[in-house]
């Protein structure tokens, strides 16, 4: 049967020619050196450089590759032991087993368990338990391209947006937990702090903030693997504060990727022990047995022991701000003021400061394609200029168009974290209109994502203040100048007024203050803040702006969102200087200061009063306004505000009156 075919017909015999004489060869490429798949697999990853390079071994140094392999196993050693340091339980075995790399992996590392099981700390005989024979592995300072692989095979709702971004969830918590977040009260914390009514310092006491992070830890331990995140805040080489972060979710540590500023390798190497640790165990909650919890989320920091815990929240945020207010502490220890504000300048150097509320405009109008980008939310102000203190942005993107906000609408790209956005099942693409996960939907992203960062982060002294309020009522102007008793009085007391929810139908508009913009996040008194302000603001020559960019033409309900162009315009004349030059009236019961035009935008609505048409209604609103100020800042009136008595009568002078 040879010769013929299944069906009986003879075979077509290919071989009457050599094949490499005549066929069709479109296949250039040499055969892959693999006999196997996983060799396969093994050749397609390349070892990269070690992420802790060698001190001082650039080539020509007469080093053998013999030492520098030493050299290799030591660093890692030697970082493996600091990172079983913090996970250290306190009650147990002094570290736990660590070892770098991914559980799953079927690559060997040159950081085998011999390795680590030398390098962690000798676990005494008596105390053992079960945890102490497990190994928890690290995934040190991962790459956003590994840190998307372990998100999307390992953590639900983790997908990959039309634009390249990385869709997370971030749970049953899509916003921050003030209520939840305590600070250990120590014999200098009590006396440092500002503790009471108003404060955002509720507090706990040591022994249960060893209980929680123990709780924490144990957690962190218990897992398979966690990842490790060592990072710097603060552009002001000065005044840098290393921190690291510990946490169970790859979500977690591409948004510290993020929003911290990312160590080049050789600094890596020179990282050494942290000057702050966060022990992010949010999946797993608080124990509500224990003292002073009231849920079963708590956020705890213990300045004393430069840690952070958290429990029972996986929104990232609380990171974030959790470390700024350790910045809030540590900074004017120093004579620095630290912000809650956007920071830009302009192409002469002229910068300026966007201090607001949550959802008042630092991010969009900080972010000002004509204008250098120096950060979008948290600042020090210092002897020489100020500074960012991250490495990343936090945009909302509730309503994002590409039109109205293009520099962050192309930031959310490969590498971004988007949370809580809704996104079609087959094409990826991102509707941003979409508020069924949450209000509160988030992009963060390296700073450099916006084409005019300026990088470092740092710029010289401000010329422009500028206070941002979302005023729902619709009753403060557009713009006005302000004095520097004013700017004081209104950063002491940091107004703003949104609408919660929008779905069922319309909400009374709900006024928020929050001392120096930013009250959540404070740790001292805010007087001490504000004369500081007014310190820098008088000694550098600064001018004070309050811009509304809430309602106009009526309250919430009746009247509308100011247009982002014409706020944009306004933020523009400011920036120019031509503001400082317009033609001033002065307004009843706020006695602010509001320009009789400015290039662009609609005369009529620059005073308030024009723009509704019931007008008493807006005067009701206006003295309603008026009269919640002035019983916010009742409590201020009994404190003094730094050292010029003048200026703080001024100051108390400088609100409404009526
Ligand atoms: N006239 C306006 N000026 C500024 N923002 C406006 C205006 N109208 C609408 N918006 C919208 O308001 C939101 C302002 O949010 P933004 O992210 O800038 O807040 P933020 O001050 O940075 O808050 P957070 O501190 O929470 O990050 C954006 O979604 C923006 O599109
Ligand atoms: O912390 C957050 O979730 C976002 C933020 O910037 C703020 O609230 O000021
Ligand atoms: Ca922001
Ligand atoms: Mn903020």
């Amino acid at each position: 049967m040879s010769g013929t075919g299944r069906g009986g017909l003879a075979k077509i015999d290919t071989r009457t020619k050599r094949d490499d004489e005549e066929m069709c060869q479109d296949d250039i490429a040499t055969p892959v050196k693999a006999q196997t798949i996983d060799e396969l697999h093994s050749l397609q990853i390349k070892k990269s450089a070690p992420s802790t390079p060698i001190q001082g071994g650039t080539a020509g140094s007469g080093r053998s590759s013999f030492d520098s392999v030493v050299d290799q196993d030591q660093r890692n050693k030697q970082q493996l032991q600091s990172i079983s340091a913090s996970l250290a339980s306190l009650t147990r075995e002094t570290g736990p087993k660590v070892v770098k790399g991914d559980p799953a992996s079927t690559r060997k590392a040159a950081d085998t368990p011999k390795l680590s099981s030398q390098s962690h700390h000798a676990t005494p005989a008596l105390n053992i338990s079960d945890s102490s024979l497990k190994f928890t592995h690290i995934l040190y300072n991962l790459s956003p391209a590994e840190l998307y692989e372990q998100a999307i095979k390992y953590e639900k709702g983790s997908f990959i947006t039309s634009s390249g971004a990385l869709a997370t969830l971030s749970g049953a918590k899509t916003g921050r937990s003030p209520r939840d977040k305590r600070v250990v009260k120590d014999d200098s914390t009590a006396k440092e702090l500002w503790w009471g009514k108003g404060s955002p310092n509720i507090e706990m006491d040591e022994q249960t903030f060893l209980v929680n992070r123990e709780r924490a830890v144990d957690y962190l331990c218990s897992l398979d693997k966690v990842f490790v995140n060592d990072q710097y805040l603060n552009w002001d080489p000065n005044h840098r504060i290393k921190v690291r972060i510990v946490s169970a979710r790859a979500y977690h540590s591409l948004f510290m990727h993020n929003m911290c500023i990312r160590p080049t390798p050789e600094e890596l190497e020179d990282f050494g022990t942290p000057d702050f640790t966060i022990y992010n165990s949010g999946q797993f909650p608080c124990n509500r047995y224990t003292h002073y919890m009231t849920s079963s989320t708590s956020i705890d920091i213990n300045l004393a022991r430069r840690e952070m815990v958290i429990l029972g929240t996986q929104y990232a945020g609380e990171m974030k701000k959790g470390l700024f207010s350790l910045m809030h502490y540590l900074m004017p220890k120093r004579q620095i003021l630290s912000l809650h504000s956007g920071c830009n300048m302009g192409k002469d150097g002229d910068v300026a400061l966007f201090f607001g509320l949550s959802g008042t405009g630092k991010t969009t109008l900080s972010t000002d394609h004509n204008r250098y980008l120096i950060g979008d939310d948290e600042h020090c102000w210092s002897e020489n200029g100020v500074s960012n203190i991250e490495g990343g942005c936090y945009a909302k993107c509730i309503d994002l168009v590409r039109e109205k906000e293009p520099d962050i609408w192309n930031a959310i790209k490969f590498g971004t974290v988007v949370e809580n956005v809704v996104f079609d099942e087959h094409t990826r693409e991102v509707d941003y209109s979409d508020r069924s996960v949450s209000e509160n939907t988030r992009a963060a992203y390296p700073i450099e994502y916006i084409p005019n960062a300026k990088i470092p982060c740092v710029g010289p002294h401000p010329k422009n203040v500028i206070l941002l309020a979302c005023d729902a009522f619709g009753v403060l102007p557009p713009v006005s100048k302000l004095s520097l008793a004013q700017t004081m009085y209104h950063f002491i007391s940091g107004y703003t007024a949104l609408v919660a929810g929008t779905e069922d139908g319309i909400k009374e508009p709900q006024a928020t203050f929050s001392a120096c913009f930013g009250a959540a996040f404070i740790m001292l008194h805010p007087t001490k803040y504000a004369a500081m302000l007014a310190e820098k603001m008088k000694k550098h020559g600064a001018t004070g702006w309050l811009v509304n960019t809430g309602w106009s033409g009526g309250r919430y309900g009746s009247g509308s969102r100011i247009k982002l162009a014409y706020t944009r315009k306004i933020i523009d004349a400011i920036h120019s200087g031509s503001l400082l030059n317009a033609n001033y009236s002065t307004t009843e019961v706020f006695g602010l200061e509001i320009p009789t035009a400015v290039e662009g935008v609609p005369s009529e609505i620059l005073d308030p009063m024009n723009t509704w048409s019931d007008k008493k209604a807006y005067n009701d609103n206006l003295l309603n306004l008026g009269g919640l100020f002035k019983k916010n800042f009742e409590v201020f009136l009994n404190h003094k505000i730094g050292t010029d008595h003048k200026l703080a009568e001024e100051i108390l002078a400088a609100g409404p009156s009526f």
